[in-house]
């Protein structure tokens, strides 16, 4: 059979996203704490001084404790805005102290300058064992990660897990994917 259309791909994305929101999942408080700590333990084992988290939208895992964690350690965190359609996001620097601007679809970014991160931690609503992701259908983490080109964590629940995401030209499958059982380096296919 040939390789879907990019196009296709859009549509078996969508649907996707429709059947994940469907059997919308939650962890325990147990399981989120256990989730936080291994993020933690990866991000810590790397030198990256500056790391850019997410402000938790509906029914995604809670990295608030962690951005004070990581602040608390002295590494600078910083936060997305989100863009216009079509434009990799930006980031601004976080502190306890900062206060959260309501932005684009319903996300809050601080008022912080603008900063450039070198580690991106990454949310997604999918992911299987090579890496691949399905996010809200932006586009805003593949345009961020192809134009910044720093490595990046994937966060998410276990139960997020399927066999395989379909995936596009623009798709940056991600090398390391946290889950509350643990830590996972995914099969990232090697090019041909
Ligand atoms: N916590 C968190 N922050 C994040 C993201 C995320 O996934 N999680 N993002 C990850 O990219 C960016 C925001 N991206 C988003 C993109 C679309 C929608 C959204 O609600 N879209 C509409 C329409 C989607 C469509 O065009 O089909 C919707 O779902 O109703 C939300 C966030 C940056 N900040
Ligand atoms: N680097 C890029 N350059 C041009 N188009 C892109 C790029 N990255 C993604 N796109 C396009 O943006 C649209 C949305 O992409 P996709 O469905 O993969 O978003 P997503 O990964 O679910 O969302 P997000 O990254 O915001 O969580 C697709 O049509 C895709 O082809």
């Amino acid at each position: 059979m040939a390789a879907p259309h990019t196009s296709e791909i859009d549509t078996l994305k969508k649907s996707l996203r429709r059947k994940m929101a469907e059997c919308w999942q939650t962890l325990s408080s147990a399981d989120e704490e256990r989730l936080r700590a291994f993020l933690l333990k990866e991000i810590l084992a790397q030198p990256a001084r500056k790391i850019a988290a997410v402000w938790p939208l509906a029914g995604e895992v809670d990295l608030r404790p962690l951005c004070h964690a990581v602040s608390e350690v002295g590494r600078q965190v910083l936060l997305p805005e989100t863009t216009s359609k079509g434009f990799p996001l930006i980031f601004r620097r976080w502190s306890p102290a900062s206060a959260m601007i309501s932005g684009r679809f319903g996300t809050l970014h601080p008022e912080g300058d603008i900063d450039v991160p070198d580690l991106i931690l990454v949310p997604f609503l999918a992911f299987d064992r090579f890496g691949y992701r399905l996010g809200y259908g932006g586009g805003y983490y593949d345009r961020t990660l192809a134009a910044l080109n720093v490595p990046a964590i994937g966060f998410g629940f276990s139960g997020q897990q399927i066999d395989s995401v379909p995936t596009g030209p623009y798709d940056v499958p991600l090398r390391t994917i946290v889950t509350e059982c643990g830590i996972i380096r995914t099969d990232i296919p090697k090019p041909l």
